[in-house]
């Protein structure tokens, strides 16, 4: 499979500047493509793209040469930074984490999700503790592309460690293609099959 943006070009608001200008991106399933750039650039816009949370201003997305579905579940998953704005907070973490599928106790193990945190609302979990549910509960088999925008910042270098050796073999073993949006040139080396740099609207 492919996700493709065609030509995108992205502003906010008609007199807003470009953030995005003809940008061609193209990932497949079997890669793992990190997206770095400053501050700015657009990294965290095309994400939203991509997943389909905004639509460009020209061009499209594509996957699989055809426009993500708009209604049903998309194949096209995004991973936010902060776990506490992607949860309802109404919602304790059982409800939460099956959302979208029946995560088996296994991948709830390897996550370090403890039994004990299902029953507890959103605003009991730190937000480490809350960004594994947010991970497992989108990594159902009718997720193709997973869409991951600073998702391990809040978390130590070990758990850190161990979540992206379980992306990485979770996206081998199904076929997932992963954009890792990052500022740490290190993981994104560690952990990415190729990295792509936005570039620069205000010096073209
Ligand atoms: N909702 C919004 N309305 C208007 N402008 C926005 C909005 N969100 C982002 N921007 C602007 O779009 C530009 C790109 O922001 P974006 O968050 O995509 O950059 P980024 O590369 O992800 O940055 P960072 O590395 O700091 O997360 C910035 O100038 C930002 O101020």
């Amino acid at each position: 499979m492919q996700l493709k943006a065609q030509q995108v070009c992205f502003r906010y608001h008609k007199r807003a500047p470009w953030i995005l200008k003809d940008l061609d991106f193209t990932v497949d399933s079997r890669e793992r493509v990190g997206l770095v750039g400053p501050s700015g650039y657009g990294k965290s816009t095309l994400s939203k793209l991509l997943a389909g949370y905004a639509d460009p201003t020209r061009g499209q997305i594509l996957l699989d040469g055809k426009p993500l579905p708009k209604s049903g579940y998309c194949p096209v998953q995004m991973i936010y930074q902060h776990p506490e704005q992607a949860v309802n907070p109404r919602w304790k973490m059982e409800r939460v984490l099956r959302e979208c599928w029946n995560p088996d106790p296994e991948l709830l193990t390897a996550m370090g999700i403890e039994k004990e945190w299902l029953k507890r609302w959103p605003s009991e979990l730190s937000g480490g503790e809350l960004q594994r549910f947010c991970i497992a509960r989108v990594l159902g088999p009718d997720t193709r592309f997973l869409i991951c925008d600073e998702i391990s910042t809040m978390l130590d270098v070990i758990t850190q460690a161990q979540i992206w050796h379980l992306l990485m073999e979770y996206a081998e073993k199904k076929q997932m293609g992963l954009v890792v949006v990052t500022h740490n040139m290190a993981l994104a080396e560690k952990v990415c099959t190729r990295i792509v740099s936005l570039p620069d609207l205000n010096h073209i």
